[in-house]
């Protein structure tokens, strides 16, 4: 499905064309994935609409991961296809990829930022590596510019990641993938390890950067509170190896307000936290 956007000048102005664009920026088509025999994703069908935050959460090892590694290019479907912006993935070049890449930006669970780098160097290599247009100009406003709006102080920028603190580090993670002004932001993990109100600071991050941006965002977690204040839908993954015959593995995809009511007791239990049957099987040796 497409709109027509009227395009503009760069001062606003109505150019009096149109453009068709997709309303979703991402189609997962019959996707599944299977590593060494065992299939960890099977059937899955959904779209991510522009401008979204979709939040994904489910126990461990349901393949969450794997799920966002395959949204991304990272993983190759064994079956089925995603589309980002209407490209296929699965026939693109390796230079196609990579220029789709760079309209992806990461916040990686442990930030991953270069030790050896200041963070400025940190923040800017993105745009260094691949904007060779952009002076040295630019580049330092465009750091200034995202380290601020992550509520960092510009002194910031001289020290190195060691020097910081983890709930700094994670907001210099966002800056870095900011500065190439993504369309698609992925959030692995981004309050694991964090204090509850340094959690809080990195969720209202995470909106007040859907207030600044077009973009769209998905959030894989198993912070409840993160996937609930955050996005505007949430995915609920369930191990294949549990799903009775015929069973879809997405036990839930709705609004967060929806949650606590599922009809489904797995979702209950889940976003309760309540171990339910995994006790009894504990005791039977039936655990992962
Ligand atoms: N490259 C790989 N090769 C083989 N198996 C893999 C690979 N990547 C993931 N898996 C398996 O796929 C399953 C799902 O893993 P995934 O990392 O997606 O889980 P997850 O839901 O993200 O878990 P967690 O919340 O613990 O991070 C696991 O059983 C894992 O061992």
């Amino acid at each position: 499905m497409s709109t027509e956007f009227e395009t503009r000048d760069d001062f606003g102005t109505s150019t009096g064309n149109t453009v068709a664009i997709a309303e979703n920026l991402i189609e997962v088509s019959d996707v599944s994935v299977q590593f060494g025999g065992q299939w960890i994703l099977r059937d899955i069908d959904l779209n991510i609409a522009r401008g979204q935050t979709l939040a994904i959460i489910g126990e461990s090892g349901c393949g969450k991961t794997v799920f966002m590694k395959t949204l991304v290019g990272l993983i190759t479907p064994t079956t089925g296809t995603v589309s980002f912006d209407g490209s296929r993935l699965n026939g693109l070049s390796q230079s196609e990829i990579a220029e789709i890449r760079r309209r992806i930006g990461f916040v990686f669970q442990n930030a991953a930022l270069f030790d050896s780098m200041s963070i400025f160097d940190n923040v800017a290599f993105p745009l260094r590596q691949n904007d060779a247009s952009a002076g040295e100009d630019e580049v330092r406003e465009r750091v200034m510019q995202h380290i601020a709006e992550v509520g960092l102080p510009k002194d910031v920028t001289r020290k190195r990641p060691a020097e910081l603190s983890g709930g700094m580090r994670k907001r210099v993670g966002l800056a870095r993938a900011l500065i190439l002004r993504p369309d698609l932001l992925v959030y692995d993990e981004p309050t694991t390890g964090l204090d509850p109100i340094m959690s809080d600071v990195i969720n209202e991050l995470i909106m007040d950067t859907r207030r600044r941006y077009p973009v769209t965002s998905v959030v894989v977690t198993h912070d409840m509170h993160t996937a609930r204040k955050v996005s505007d839908r949430v995915l609920m993954f369930y191990p294949r190896r549990r799903l009775e015959e015929g069973e879809s593995q997405i036990l839930f995809d709705g609004s967060p307000s929806d949650l606590e009511h599922a009809v489904d007791s797995r979702v209950r239990q889940f976003v309760r936290g309540e171990a339910g049957e995994r006790l009894s099987e504990m005791g039977r040796g039936l655990e992962d």
